[in-house]
């Protein structure tokens, strides 16, 4: 399970100081898909970054089956898998190469890591590309072999930051069935993406993120119920005018 509990953060500039992340609390139980979803600038990689332990709240904590960043910061790495659409690949390892060197960064067993990448591999149909270079694979073969590698250390939370961009409809169909993969055997996920079309297929609750705060949250039916609105998309222009 994720918790994130009062999570602050502000950052000064020379001009101005943003409060990117104002007092955020939510939790996300195993087997449940959250949408953390908001407009450009609503703080949704600044909590990312704070929950991975990348950057440091002024205030609040994320905690990750009951280890908290800031007390356990490799320990809550060990518990989270992150995929996001920039992440990169080594492009001279080949693809079962670098799945086995991040079980290893990860502390996997040699053993365990090497069959998890052969099942995980036959799931999103990467076998047969497993012994290429990594650098030769196209976006949507990359795409797959990022989702298998975040799994590798088989993480109880997901992050999944942006995972369709970029991808064509079989992409985002692979992705979708990840999702319904990561939801069956009781991972908690995390989503955050600009499509909310696709946020609404897939998500079983919702935060919605303005200007660092939740100003909604909760499953499809509250917040038609809150909003008196159908879609996402209506709810979040209604939102961005009431702000603006
Ligand atoms: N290192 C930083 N220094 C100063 N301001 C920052 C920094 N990182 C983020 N911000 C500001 O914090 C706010 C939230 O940014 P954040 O990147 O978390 O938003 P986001 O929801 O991920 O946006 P997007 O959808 O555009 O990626 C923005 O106003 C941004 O300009």
């Amino acid at each position: 399970m994720l918790t994130v509990q009062s999570l602050t953060k502000t950052f000064s500039t020379d001009d101005a100081e943003v409060r990117a992340v104002d007092d955020l609390s939510f939790q996300v139980q195993p087997g449940e898909v959250y949408g953390l979803l908001g407009p450009n600038g609503a703080g949704k990689t600044t909590t990312l970054r704070m929950v991975l332990g990348l950057l440091e709240p002024d205030a609040g904590f994320a905690e990750v089956d009951g280890v908290r960043t800031e007390s356990d910061p490799i320990g809550v790495k060990s518990r989270l898998g992150f995929v996001s659409a920039s992440d990169g690949v080594y492009p001279w390892l080949s693809v079962r190469e670098m799945l086995l060197y991040f079980g290893d960064l990860y502390g996997v067993a040699p053993s365990v890591a090497a069959q998890r990448c052969e099942d995980l591999a036959t799931l999103m149909g990467i076998e047969p590309f497993l012994d290429r270079r990594a650098g030769t694979l196209s976006t949507g073969q990359r795409q797959r072999v990022t989702l298998v590698r975040g799994l590798i250390h088989d993480p109880p939370v997901m992050l999944l930051d942006e995972p369709t961009r970029g991808l064509d409809v079989v992409g985002v169909q692979t992705i979708f069935d990840y999702i319904k993969h990561l939801r069956d055997v009781g991972k908690a996920v995390i989503v955050c993406t600009h499509r909310l079309d696709e946020a609404q297929r897939l998500c079983d609750r919702f935060g919605l993120l303005h200007r660092g705060k939740l100003q909604h949250a909760g499953t499809m039916t509250d917040l038609k119920e809150a909003t008196g609105r159908e879609h996402l998309v209506e709810m979040f222009v209604d939102l961005m005018k009431e702000n603006a």
